[in-house]
């Protein structure tokens, strides 16, 4: 063997090499005893083991890796979940409400159901009932003569020339015979009696025993196939769940790694809480086997529901709390959308809203309220067409109208006037998505900005009074008059219109800036929008809002630009809604736990009574917002949108001179013979709109008049909608 030169540096791992050492001399008999008495820290010596020292003995099982005791005494008590005493749906008053209700709907059904059939039932019942009669009297016959078992044996005696057990097991049947004759005697003359007390009682007691004896004889008449009542159900529209029926489902839902697990060891899914009634339904919460995470069955809702041959929208998968591969599996009695959704609490005759508090925005699948908050939060809602997005966004305004303090201004840039039924609420309030609304858009987020500087002034001014402890609007800064630091809502539905304007850059910039900013502030952006990419809806944007509903979206994409990224991983799925026929479905992330909610429906007309309140809540506060002028007296007009609706065509500016000439054959009253210094002095109250020198080349000749920016005027309109609404 050479010896590798050890001056020469290698890669070569030399502690695997074996070294060559001279022959040792081994006294086995210490060798052994050594080993017996288990050294502690001393590896056994290998090289000596020959086939007498194996030890061949079974190997001995290793204690608990970690043991109990290992874990803080008050951490186990914290993870020792105790049964509750009373059964879960036992537990609340919306349990006992969906157990009665739903056990009387059924009862109702099923009363219901046989009444309609009852004359069929009658019929057969008059044709079994004789044949029990005589069927009935044969059996006690035949069970008289205690024949039945004993006549087979007697002829097996006889065959077999046993005369003495025949005889033994003759006088067996007639000891037996006499007491039964002696019973049927007995009953034969009570029936009797019965009879004749019958036919000498009151009719209502011959009707009670018709009653009762003759759908008994009939049940006893009729072939063992052909009941008297018919099925009430197929038995498929609800399914109690059960253990095996989770299991089922879940090894058809085609998870690879659930089928092996489970082919290897069956209880391979395990129930850590039995399956149990919660709400209007049943609720399993179930281990799914080691690495298989819970959102990829959640994932799967569709499959889940085809293996429990049940509605989508009965089946809801959600991940549990404890850990990723724990499911909660909670099945309705009926489809969602046969389940009446209550009516929105905000439409009860006292309802108010205090934005500083929680309000009800939505319900769960169970039915359960789910609690939604405005103040220090900004909202982003998401969906295809048809997913309910402008409503619930609607709703959340709806709320803030019940707020007196609170002011709400915003922009509908897809110009189908859903938001028109909440303007006697609104400060300001546009709609449509032309250039000019876009430009009020984007000024009005100009101003959202330079507001939350001025309030952060504010702010600091209170703070240094100690009256904003925490440097945010508190909610008696927000009630304090004067302050100018109530709650301020400003509301954008279909957002990517702006976006993807010529406004849409900078608007974006300053708009990520004011949501930054606002939160503190009393400013609450509520964004709705229908195509999330990341060029309709910056990623600045989204990235800064703190609450979020998702309603039903195409893909993944548009699912985690709404919910935050990763989403989709997790579980949180709105992909699995349909638009249209599940509007309203979405899930909400940002209030406590992330789950799958409907918004409460308000249609356009219960939206007008909620209004109708909030506009009296504000007169009472003296808080209405005031309009601008030719809202509320539809013929008076103004110059500057005289001037916008006949501005011409895509020019950034014009003179005066044409100005005048469209004025005039607009509102001829109003405007003849105007001429441009007219229209600069008209002009001049607005800061905003400057007249300046405008150049245009006319016959090729450079000609230079008096005119005006269509930008200046587009922030002057914007400026005086404002100071209208009494900022
Ligand atoms: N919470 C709800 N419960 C039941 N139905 C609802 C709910 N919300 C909305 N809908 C129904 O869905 C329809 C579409 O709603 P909405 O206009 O809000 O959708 P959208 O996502 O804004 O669609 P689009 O982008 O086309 O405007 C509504 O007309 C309404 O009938």
């Amino acid at each position: 063997m050479t010896t590798p030169d050890r001056n020469q540096p290698d890669d070569f791992d030399r502690t695997t090499e074996p070294e060559t050492t001279d022959a040792e001399v081994v006294d086995l008999e210490t060798a052994r005893a050594r080993r017996a008495a288990g050294t502690p820290g001393e590896a056994p010596d290998d090289e000596i083991e020959d086939a007498e020292t194996v030890d061949d003995a079974p190997p001995a099982e290793g204690g608990p890796v970690d043991a109990a005791e290992d874990i803080p005494h008050e951490v186990l008590l914290r993870q020792r979940e105790r049964r509750p005493i009373l059964a879960e749906w036992a537990r609340s008053w919306r349990g006992i409400k969906a157990a009665a209700k739903h056990q009387t709907k059924d009862a109702g059904y099923v009363l219901a159901y046989h009444a309609v059939r009852s004359p069929k039932y009658a019929a057969k019942t008059a044709m079994w009932a004789p044949l029990g009669l005589f069927r009935g009297i044969g059996q006690a016959l035949r069970w008289a003569t205690a024949e039945e078992g004993n006549w087979h044996l007697r002829q097996a005696a006889a065959q077999r020339g046993e005369a003495d057990v025949w005889l033994k097991l003759d006088a067996r049947r007639q000891r037996q015979t006499t007491w039964r004759w002696w019973v049927i005697a007995l009953a034969a003359a009570l029936i009797v009696t019965g009879l004749v007390a019958l036919a000498l009682g009151p009719a209502w007691w011959r009707l009670l025993a018709a009653l009762v004896v003759v759908p008994f004889l009939a049940t006893r008449g009729r072939p063992a196939d052909k009941p008297i009542t018919d099925r009430v159900s197929e038995g498929n529209r609800y399914r109690k769940l059960t253990a095996e029926l989770v299991r089922r489902a879940l090894t058809s839902v085609q998870i690879g790694a659930i089928n092996s697990a489970v082919a290897k060891d069956p209880k391979a899914i395990t129930f850590p809480v039995d399956i149990h009634r919660d709400g209007p339904g049943h609720l399993a919460i179930v281990d799914l086997p080691y690495g298989v995470e819970a959102s990829e069955v959640v994932a799967r809702r569709g499959r889940l529901a085809s293996a429990m041959r049940l509605p989508m929208d009965q089946v809801w998968p959600e991940t549990a709390p404890g850990h990723t591969g724990r499911l909660a599996l909670w099945v309705g009695y009926e489809p969602a959308s046969e389940m009446k959704q209550p009516a929105c609490p905000l439409l009860a005759e006292a309802a108010k809203v205090d934005l500083f508090k929680p309000f009800a925005f939505a319900t769960t699948p169970k039915l359960d309220q789910v609690m939604a908050e405005m103040m220090y939060r900004n909202w982003l809602f998401g969906g295809q067409p048809g997913s309910g997005k402008t409503f619930a966004l609607r709703l959340l305004l709806l709320a803030a109208s019940l707020d007196p303090r609170a002011e709400i201004r915003g922009y509908e840039l897809k110009g189908v006037g859903d938001f028109a039924v909440l303007e006697p609420v609104m400060a300001e309030y546009g709609n449509g998505f032309d250039d000019e609304t876009l430009a009020r858009a984007f000024a009005f987020i100009e101003w959202l900005y330079e507001e939350a500087r001025r309030r952060s002034k504010r702010i600091e001014h209170y703070a240094r009074m100690g009256k904003a402890p925490e440097n945010k609007v508190t909610p008696e800064l927000a009630s304090l008059k004067g302050s100018g630091l109530h709650p301020l809502i400003a509301w954008f539905d279909e957002l990517q219109e702006l976006m993807t304007s010529k406004f849409g850059k900078e608007a974006g910039e300053i708009l990520e800036k004011v949501i930054k900013l606002g939160r503190a502030l009393g400013i609450i952006i509520i964004i709705g929008t229908q195509i999330p990419d990341k060029d309709s809806l910056p990623t600045g944007i989204t990235r800064n809002v703190n609450s979020r509903f998702c309603l039903s979206v195409a893909d993944q994409t548009a699912n985690d630009m709404i919910l935050g990224t990763s989403a989709y991983k997790q579980g949180l799925r709105a992909t699995v809604f349909q638009p249209v026929t599940e509007a309203g479905w979405g899930v909400l992330r940002g209030l406590g736990k992330p789950q799958s909610v409907r918004s409460f429906y308000v249609d356009t007309t219960a939206a007008g009574r909620i209004v109708a309140r909030a506009v009296a809540l504000r007169t009472a506060a003296g808080n209405v917002p005031v309009f601008p002028a030719e809202r509320d007296v539809a013929p008076q007009h103004h110059v500057l949108d005289d001037l916008a609706r006949v501005w011409p065509g895509d020019e950034k500016s014009a003179w005066n001179e044409t100005l005048c000439a469209g004025l005039v054959e607009l509102r001829p009253d109003a405007y003849e013979g105007w001429e441009a210094a007219q229209l600069t002095a008209a002009l001049k109250p607005f800061a905003a709109v400057k007249v300046v020198d405008v150049g245009r080349r006319v016959e090729g000749k450079s000609v230079t008049r008096r005119g005006i920016r269509h930008a200046d005027l587009l922030s002057a309109i914007a400026e005086r909608d404002r100071k209208r609404s009494g900022d």
